[in-house]
C-alpha cells in the first residue's frame, strides 16, 4: 500500500542521493540494489480497458460503458479513459515546464527553497522502499492541490503554478465524474462514494525517472498499491513504457497513451465495494537510455473520514470483510512509499 500524498518523512536532503547522480561509472550506488526476488522481469506489454467517455452521452451506449467499468474494476483495478476533459495541451505545457524544472541540478531547486518541507510539499528525492530496503530512482514534486487552503505556494515553483492550478481542478472534475459512474457500476446511487467519502483531498505527484544505468536491479517506484480512494495517471512520456500492473500474478506493462488518462482504483474503494472491487498492485521499472516523466492526481478522504463497506453492498451472503478505519489510521498504517 502506498502513502499518497502524505509528508515525505524519510526524504532527506543531506543523505539522499540525486538518482542522476547516484552512480560509480556505470554501477548504481548499493542503496538502490533491490534483493534479486524484487527486480523487474520484461513483461508483456497490455492494453488495458480503454473507456470513451463520450459514450456515457448516449443512452444506448451508457451500459455498455458501465459494465466496461465494472469489469476493469473487478478484474484490473486500473483503466484508461479518452475523451476525459483534460485538456491536452495544459498537459503538454506542463510537460514541457516540468522537462524544465527537472534538468535544473539539485543545488539549483536547493537555492530556490524548493526542497520538499513541512507542508509536505515541494521537491523530493531519495525515498527509500520499506519493503526492500532500497532507495527508489527518482525524483518529483508533490503539490497539495484541494482544498486549495492546504496550498503552500512557496514550495511550488512558479513556473509551474498555472498549469498545475488548470490541470489540478480538470482531473479534481474528471475523478468526481469518474466516482459517480463507478458508485453506478456498483448499482448504486451516483452520489454514493462521494458521500462516504466526503470532500476529495487531492494531491499531485510529478513523478521523474531518469535513465538508469543498471534498470534491471533497480525500480522508480515499488510494488504498491493506492491507499486513496481513486488516481489518475498521465503518462507523459509517450515513448518510455514503465508503469506495470499486477494481474493474476503477472506483471504486465501498461502501454502508454498520449491522449488517454490511466484510472486506478485505491484502497478505499476496494474497502467500500467491500472487495468487489480491486485496488491493483503496480509498480514503475526503469529505462536505460530514456527519462520518463508522469503526472499522477491522487485523491484522500479527509484524515477523519471513518471508511467501511457500503451498507448496500453487506447482506448474509456478503458479509463485511473490512473494519470501518479512519483514513488517518490506514494511512499511518500502510505509510510505505514517498508520496
Ligand atoms: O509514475 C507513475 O506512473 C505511477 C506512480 C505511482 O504509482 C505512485 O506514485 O503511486
Ligand atoms: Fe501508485
Amino acid at each position: 500500500m502506498s502513502i499518497e500524498g502524505e509528508t515525505c518523512t524519510e526524504n532527506n536532503g543531506s543523505t539522499a542521493h540525486c538518482a542522476c547522480s547516484a552512480t560509480h561509472g556505470t554501477e548504481l550506488l548499493s542503496n538502490f540494489v533491490l534483493p534479486p526476488q524484487m527486480r523487474p522481469l520484461t513483461v508483456r506489454p497490455i492494453h488495458i480497458p480503454l473507456v470513451d467517455l463520450a459514450l456515457l452521452e448516449n443512452a444506448d451506449t451508457r451500459p455498455q460503458v458501465l459494465d466496461q467499468i465494472h469489469k476493469a474494476c473487478c478484474e484490473w483495478g486500473f483503466f484508461q479513459v479518452v475523451h476525459h476533459g483534460v485538456s491536452l495541451d495544459v498537459l503538454s505545457d506542463l510537460r514541457t515546464s516540468l522537462n524544465e524544472f527537472f534538468s535544473l541540478p539539485l543545488s539549483a531547486k536547493s537555492e530556490k527553497g524548493l526542497l520538499i518541507g513541512d507542508s509536505g510539499q515541494g521537491y523530493g528525492t531519495g525515498f527509500v522502499d520499506p519493503k526492500s530496503g532500497a532507495t527508489e530512482w527518482k525524483d518529483y514534486l508533490l503539490f497539495h492541490t484541494y482544498p486549495t487552503s492546504n496550498r503552500d505556494y512557496s514550495k511550488w515553483p512558479s513556473t509551474l503554478r498555472n498549469d498545475i492550478e488548470l490541470v489540478s481542478g480538470e482531473l479534481l472534475a474528471l475523478s468526481q465524474k469518474l466516482l459517480a459512474i463507478i458508485s453506478e457500476s456498483l448499482g448504486l446511487p451516483s452520489s454514493s462514494i462521494e458521500n462516504a467519502m466526503g470532500m476529495l483531498h487531492q494531491k499531485i505527484l510529478a513523478a521523474h525517472y531518469p535513465p538508469c544505468p543498471q534498470p534491471e536491479v533497480a525500480m522508480g517506484s515499488c510494488e504498491h498499491t493506492d491507499i486513496g480512494i481513486i488516481t489518475c495517471v498521465w503518462q507523459a512520456s509517450e515513448d518510455v513504457v514503465s508503469l506495470q500492473v499486477l494481474k493474476d500474478e503477472q506483471w504486465h506493462s501498461v502501454e502508454p497513451n498520449p491522449s488517454a488518462i490511466v484510472v486506478n482504483i485505491g484502497d478505499q474503494i476496494q474497502i467500500f465495494s467491500n472487495g468487489k472491487y480491486r485496488s491493483g498492485p503496480h509498480r514503475v521499472v526503469l529505462n536505460a537510455s530514456k527519462p520518463r516523466l508522469s503526472v499522477v492526481a491522487f485523491h484522500n478522504p479527509s484524515a477523519s473520514t471513518l471508511v467501511s463497506p457500503s451498507k448496500s453492498l453487506v447482506d448474509e451472503q456478503h458479509p463485511p470483510k473490512y473494519n470501518p478505519t479512519l483514513f488517518k489510521d490506514y494511512a499511518n498504517i500502510h505509510r510505505i512509499s514517498a508520496v
